[in-house]
């Protein structure tokens, strides 16, 4: 069977830090390990626990992410919570000729960035049920410290914004119930185009 459409564009999943990004991709390259390739950012944050260099992120120093968006070697990049993240021309490019569809988890400035770029993304806002919710997850998460909390909560409510207004993105999946969530995460990433979930009122 020939790939849905959408399946050729690559896929630009945003949404507030703790929302669930990390844990639909990681179900999504379980069930299909072969069928799509996670755009590496580049970011100056250190490294979690557990992290590998090459493999969530390349990390590098500040000056080496300076040089290299000299070079024009970013697609977009942003600085958030004090650290530079960014997609590089290159990681998209080596993914785009192997036939993978190219998934990025980008934030909103980066996703601004990316409408006036060539690029032609679906454009995927994972959005938390509220933000209390959003807020127990980042806590129960365990990796912030409380005053990192705070920052990305804030940063947050930048990114909801955003997401009010109309055309901001082509789709949202409301990460309640994981299991939800994810089939229709699946649905869209596999190039389906649905309707997705309204966004909710976030102003708890
Ligand atoms: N539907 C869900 N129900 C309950 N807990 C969830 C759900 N989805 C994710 N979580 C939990 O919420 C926490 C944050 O999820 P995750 O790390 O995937 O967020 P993220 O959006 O990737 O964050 P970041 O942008 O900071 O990397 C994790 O501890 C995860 O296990």
């Amino acid at each position: 069977m020939s790939p849905l459409a959408d399946f050729l564009r690559p896929l630009v999943l945003s949404g507030p830090s703790g929302t669930g990004k990390s844990t639909l991709l990681t179900r999504l390259f379980a069930e299909f390990p072969d069928k799509f390739a996670f755009s590496v950012s580049h970011t100056t944050r250190q490294p979690r626990p557990g992290e590998e260099d090459g493999k969530q992120y390349h990390f590098v120093a500040r000056d080496a992410f300076l040089a290299l968006l000299d070079n024009k070697g970013f697609i977009e990049h942003a600085e958030f919570s004090g650290n530079l993240y960014g997609t590089s021309v290159m990681a998209v490019q080596s993914i785009a000729d192997s036939g993978r569809r190219c998934i990025l988890d980008i934030e909103v400035q980066g996703v601004r960035q990316i409408k006036t770029t060539s690029l032609d993304p679906v454009y995927l806002f994972i959005s938390p049920p509220s933000m209390s919710v959003l807020r127990t997850r980042l806590v129960g998460r365990g990796t912030e410290t409380d005053a990192a909390v705070e920052k990305r909560m804030k940063t947050a409510l930048n990114e909801i914004a955003y997401a009010k207004e109309p055309g901001a993105h082509d789709v949202v999946i409301v990460n309640d119930d994981l299991d939800r969530a994810y089939q229709l995460f699946k649905r869209v990433a596999l190039g389906e185009k649905i309707e997705g979930d309204t966004l909710p009122p976030l102003d708890d």
